[in-house]
């Protein structure tokens, strides 16, 4: 599906990113996993980029529009399905079925509120399931999530996690919950410094190693030694991206 080869991103002088090789294979589920500003958004936007037009992105930073409501904001994952007239008479006067289809969305992701309700006006679970909804609503089959259920609580983050993983033949995800990465997912990539350090099927792993990944610097020792592709080619030339 995706072969990423010698990657690097900057951001002005800082490198936020330099992956030799990694290779997403279609009905992969993948966790992505890291200590805070190690890169993993900025390796899950680069692979939106890439696989824009068969995927669906649930990122961090949401991109609600306030002002409009529920329905608007989950209906917006469909506007390039449609024509220009379809989507302005959604505007203005939701048509029955997209309120009917978005309606079985919101049940799905347990949001009770109205679906004329304005996002400004909703907490940051119900922020998060509307962002998480307009990324289902697009019927992608790629996934792409940043820490989709970070302000859920685990109980919730579960269930709703069953329906995105039920719903796409591919999905790649950040994550912080150890329990979900290794129950739910075929491989865990793990990324430190903006260097991938771990790229290990989920059945060879367990919660402590991945504890030990994020708390103590020997472990790495054993991660590396375990994963593939992490020998670095120094001499080849490098493709960098710069923002
Ligand atoms: N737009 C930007 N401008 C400048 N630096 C950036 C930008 N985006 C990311 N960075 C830097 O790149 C590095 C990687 O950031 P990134 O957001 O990918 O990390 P992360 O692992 O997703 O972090 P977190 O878990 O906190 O979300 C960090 O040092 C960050 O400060």
């Amino acid at each position: 599906m995706l072969v990423l080869n010698d990657l690097v991103i900057q951001f002005g002088d800082k490198v936020a990113l330099d992956i030799e090789s990694l290779a997403i294979t279609r009905g992969e589920k993948i966790a992505i996993i890291g200590r805070s500003g190690s890169g993993k958004s900025t390796l899950i936007n680069h692979i939106y980029e890439m696989l824009r037009p068969s995927s669906a992105l649930c990122s961090q930073r949401q991109g609600l529009v306030e002002n409009l409501s529920v329905f608007h904001n989950v209906f917006m994952g469909a506007l390039n399905r449609h024509r220009w007239y379809y989507n302005l008479l959604n505007l203005v006067y939701p048509l029955s079925q997209p309120l009917k289809e978005v309606g079985l969305i919101a049940t799905e992701l347990e949001l009770d509120c109205p679906l004329t309700k304005p996002v400004s006006a909703l907490s940051g679970g119900q922020r998060q399931r509307v962002a998480l909804g307009r990324a289902l609503y697009q019927h992608q089959e790629l996934f792409i999530g940043d820490e989709p259920f970070s302000a859920l609580d685990p109980v919730m983050g579960q269930r709703l996690l069953t329906h995105v993983l039920a719903d796409h033949s591919t999905v790649v995800m950040v994550l912080h919950d150890m329990d979900m990465a290794l129950a739910h997912f075929d491989r865990v990539i793990g990324l430190r410094d903006g260097r991938k350090v771990l790229d290990i099927d989920a059945k060879s792993l367990n919660v402590n190693t991945l504890e030990a990944f994020y708390q103590d610097d020997t472990a790495l020792d054993f991660m590396v030694a375990a994963s593939p592709a992490t020998n670095r080619l120094e001499s080849l030339p490098r493709a960098v991206k710069r923002y």
